[in-house]
């Protein structure tokens, strides 16, 4: 059979899933690649691969699309590595600098800023510097291991899935493990096993990352991730879909 090509997220977030899939079985039938989530998302939309952890809001350019395994990359409140940072506070921003590693976050900020904050800024794709404008009315939409420094380097700070908890009540997926075909049940079933894994040995995986005197990896991988994709998190999915179909 030839191998299942699969494309993961290339940051922290996604190492307990690596440690999953790099130590089981598993790994002999999977031709793997870790990219930044756009390139994940790029890379199922255009058939290079047949599995993705792909940010969600990507399914809605896709013909077909179907969820593998019970797993995802999502938070119940704050995420702690997803932010609209703003030069000024959210009501007067003129100006958004969209993150281009990004497809959820952006949309999620749309979303919110049309929604919950009823404002409509401008939006900038390629800014010179995503992360940087002196424009006093301009706020950045800013994700991953990129962040782990950047608290209170800004005049004000949005944790977008805390954000989106307090007005819809329900908690955020931001990425998910989605095929572009349909994927054999003895393949699926072992993956999510796989993908179990590394849950379950999260704090190994903690214990050989790079430690950080910014950033506190074990809250951030045991508590503020939330990583089981189940029926409130399906049900935030399809709502935050919905709400992105809605936006222009
Ligand atoms: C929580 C995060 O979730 C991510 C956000 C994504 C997006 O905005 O498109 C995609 C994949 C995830 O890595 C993060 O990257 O910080």
């Amino acid at each position: 059979m030839d191998k299942v090509k699969i494309s993961a997220v290339s940051y922290t977030n996604t190492q307990p899933f690596i440690y999953g899939i790099t130590h089981s079985d598993i790994i002999d039938q999977i031709d793997l690649s870790l990219d930044i989530p756009a390139d994940c998302a790029q890379k199922l939309i255009d058939n290079q691969v047949d599995i993705g952890l792909i940010p969600v809001a990507a399914t809605v350019n896709m013909p077909y699309w179907e969820i593998v395994s019970d797993y995802c990359i999502g938070a119940n409140g704050p995420v702690n590595s997803v932010f609209i940072f703003s030069n000024c506070e959210i009501h007067e921003v003129k100006t958004l600098q969209l993150d281009p590693e990004s497809r959820s976050s952006n949309n999620l900020a749309r979303v919110l800023l049309k929604n919950h904050w009823q404002v409509t800024p401008q939006l900038i794709v390629n800014a010179p510097d995503y992360a940087h404008s002196d424009d006093p009315d301009t706020a950045f939409v800013q994700i991953g291991d990129r962040t782990f420094d950047k608290k209170g380097k800004y005049a004000y700070t949005y944790d977008l899935a805390e954000v989106w908890k307090e007005f819809t009540g329900l908690p955020f997926v931001f990425a998910a493990w989605i095929a572009n075909k349909p994927i054999p049940q003895e393949f699926t079933a072992e993956f999510s096993k796989a993908l179990k894994h590394g849950l379950d040995n999260r704090k190994t995986v903690i214990a050989n990352l790079p430690a950080r005197a910014d950033f506190d990896l074990d809250d951030y991988l045991m508590h503020k991730l939330d990583f089981d994709l189940d029926a409130d998190k399906v049900k935030a999915l399809h709502l935050f879909i919905d709400y992105i179909k809605k936006l222009n």
